[in-house]
């Protein structure tokens, strides 16, 4: 689809070089957006930029750890000269590692496995937000998509513990954005995908798979333009007086 509700509008997306970040820097720039891609693989993120910047979509692109407080405002100091104040952000980054090839039991997880998952999936959003909303609130205008999952509020055996409990606080930080920063004009919501075809599904059986697809309603997974379109969505005109949701967009897999 090609459209252009989003012209005018600079977003920044972090995660963009692969997965749904990409498919989401890639909707946004079809919806006629200017688009900063952000992510901590600069080859991934480059060619993933130049990919776009060759389709004739105006994009710039950042190598950055979401992690790294200063390492992001800077990059966010570069992409907003290149591009114009950032009013939307997609805070879409995030990490679910294995401990021995399986999610860590959590009498194995060590103390540096969980601040690291806490590091990336809740302070990279943190930073993010503080960083580009003093803009947001001073021009009374911003949008916010906060990546969380069907995780943050339900068992899922393929994650762990640390994965969990990012997400279930995703969806806390999203909420409190929302009434702290609807009275200048920005909205806050969170996305909760279910199982999606990204390459974290490498590390999952066909089985594990089927399994999943035969407990949802529409009995198949989804696709990462899937969830790109519902973040569109939510930072579009058509939403404009919805704030502090989550949306799950899972098939109907574990309806809560
Ligand atoms: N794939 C799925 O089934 C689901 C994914 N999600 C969430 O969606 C988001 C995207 O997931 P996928 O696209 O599947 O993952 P992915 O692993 O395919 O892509 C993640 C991207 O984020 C980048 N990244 C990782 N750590 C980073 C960091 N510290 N700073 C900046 N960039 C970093 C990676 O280089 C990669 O390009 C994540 O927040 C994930 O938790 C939520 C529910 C389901
Ligand atoms: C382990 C699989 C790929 C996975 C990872 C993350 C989520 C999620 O956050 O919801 C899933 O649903 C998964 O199936």
């Amino acid at each position: 689809m090609t459209d252009s509700r989003h012209s005018g509008r600079v977003v920044l997306v972090t995660g963009a070089g692969g997965g749904i970040g990409a498919a989401i820097a890639e909707q946004y720039c079809r919806e006629g957006a200017a688009v900063a891609l952000v992510d901590a693989d600069a080859a991934k993120v480059e060619a993933q930029a130049e990919q776009l910047r060759e389709a004739g979509f105006k994009v710039s692109w950042a190598h950055a750890d979401v992690a790294d407080y200063a390492g992001c405002a800077q990059a966010c100091e570069r992409l907003s000269q290149a591009l114009g104040p950032i009013d939307t952000l997609i805070n879409n980054a995030g990490i679910s590692p294995k401990h021995n090839g399986a999610p860590a039991p959590i009498w194995q997880m060590t103390p540096d496995e969980w601040q690291r998952v806490v590091a990336i999936n809740l302070n990279g959003s943190f930073n993010l937000v503080r960083i580009l909303t003093p803009s947001m609130v001073e021009r009374r205008f911003g949008r916010i998509v906060n990546m969380s999952s069907v995780a943050g509020s339900a068992f899922l055996p393929l994650v762990a513990a640390h994965y969990s409990a990012t997400k279930a606080a995703i969806i806390g930080f999203t909420r409190h954005l929302a009434g702290e920063l609807g009275p200048f004009g920005i909205t806050a919501n969170a996305l909760a995908p279910g199982r999606i075809e990204t390459p974290l599904l490498k590390t999952v059986s066909a089985e594990a798979n089927q399994a999943v697809v035969d407990d949802t309603p529409l009995r198949r997974l989804g696709t990462p333009l899937e969830v790109a379109r519902a973040a569109c969505f939510l930072t579009s005109s058509e939403s404009e007086f919805i704030t502090g949701q989550v949306v799950d967009v899972a098939g109907g897999w574990l309806m809560r």
